[in-house]
């Protein structure tokens, strides 16, 4: 049977199938462009992280502190750039394929940060994904690209594994798109339940990859063959 969607967190001693989503559900909450919210200057954001040093405990105005709310406000505008970014703008560039290659691409263990929308806290994990041209390619870099475009926006994983799924289907149309994101959430190594080491893999199969389980098979083995 075709596993469509599936998500399972995986610690150094069990792998449990937690739930399955269906994608269509996830984008209606979360359209794949650029959210496009009015921004407060950066005299308020600064004025924001004064406030959460001071929830912190500490005391914004001691010397260590008194340029942090300037290098907090620059480095949100870094980690979370991707708002400011259209994936369909980065996929609209496509080449086609002379030699008709129309065997599996496949770019495995791509790294990326992200953060989680419920904590705000760091998701730290690596992407593969794979598509079956038909006719046209991608650039390679194109496909980092789109990794970085959804992950630097809050995110959950599946969210973050159906949108880049989505993307390259939807501008590519390519006989099948699968991506396998494996990853670590700060949110509970950190604080919380704080299981440190575990790893949550989500997965997402369109077209061939979705209806034919030998391509899906060939998915894995090409992913996990080093
Ligand atoms: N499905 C999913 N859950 C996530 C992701 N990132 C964080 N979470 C979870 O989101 C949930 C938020 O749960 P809440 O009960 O609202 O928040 P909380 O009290 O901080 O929960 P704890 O983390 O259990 O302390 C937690 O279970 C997190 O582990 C993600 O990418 N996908």
């Amino acid at each position: 049977m075709a596993i469509s969607f599936f998500t399972i967190v995986r610690s150094d001693v069990a792998l449990a199938r937690i739930e399955g989503h269906k994608m269509d559900a996830i984008l209606k909450n979360f359209p794949a462009s650029s959210q496009k919210q009015p921004r407060p200057t950066q005299q308020e954001a600064e004025d924001a992280v004064r406030v959460l040093l001071q929830w912190s405990g500490d005391d914004p105005e001691r010397e260590g502190l008194l340029d942090t709310p300037k290098r907090v406000a620059k480095a949100y505008r870094e980690l979370f750039s991707g708002y400011d970014l259209s994936a369909e703008e980065v996929l609209g560039r496509t080449f086609e394929e002379v030699s008709g290659y129309d065997d599996m691409v496949l770019v495995r263990d791509i790294p990326f940060f992200s953060h989680c929308e419920h904590h705000m806290l760091p998701i730290k994990g690596k992407a593969t994904v794979a598509y079956l041209p038909q006719g046209r390619v991608l650039g390679l870099s194109k496909i980092a690209r789109v990794i970085e475009i959804y992950g630097r926006r809050l995110q959950t994983q599946e969210n973050l594994t159906a949108q880049i799924a989505s993307a390259i289907d939807t501008t590519l149309k390519p006989r099948g798109v699968a991506v396998l994101i494996e990853a670590e959430h700060m949110c509970m190594e950190m604080r919380g339940v704080e299981k440190q080491g575990s790893q949550t893999l989500t997965t997402r199969f369109t077209g061939a990859f979705k209806t034919d389980a030998a391509e899906q098979a060939r998915f894995f083995t090409m992913a996990r063959n080093r």
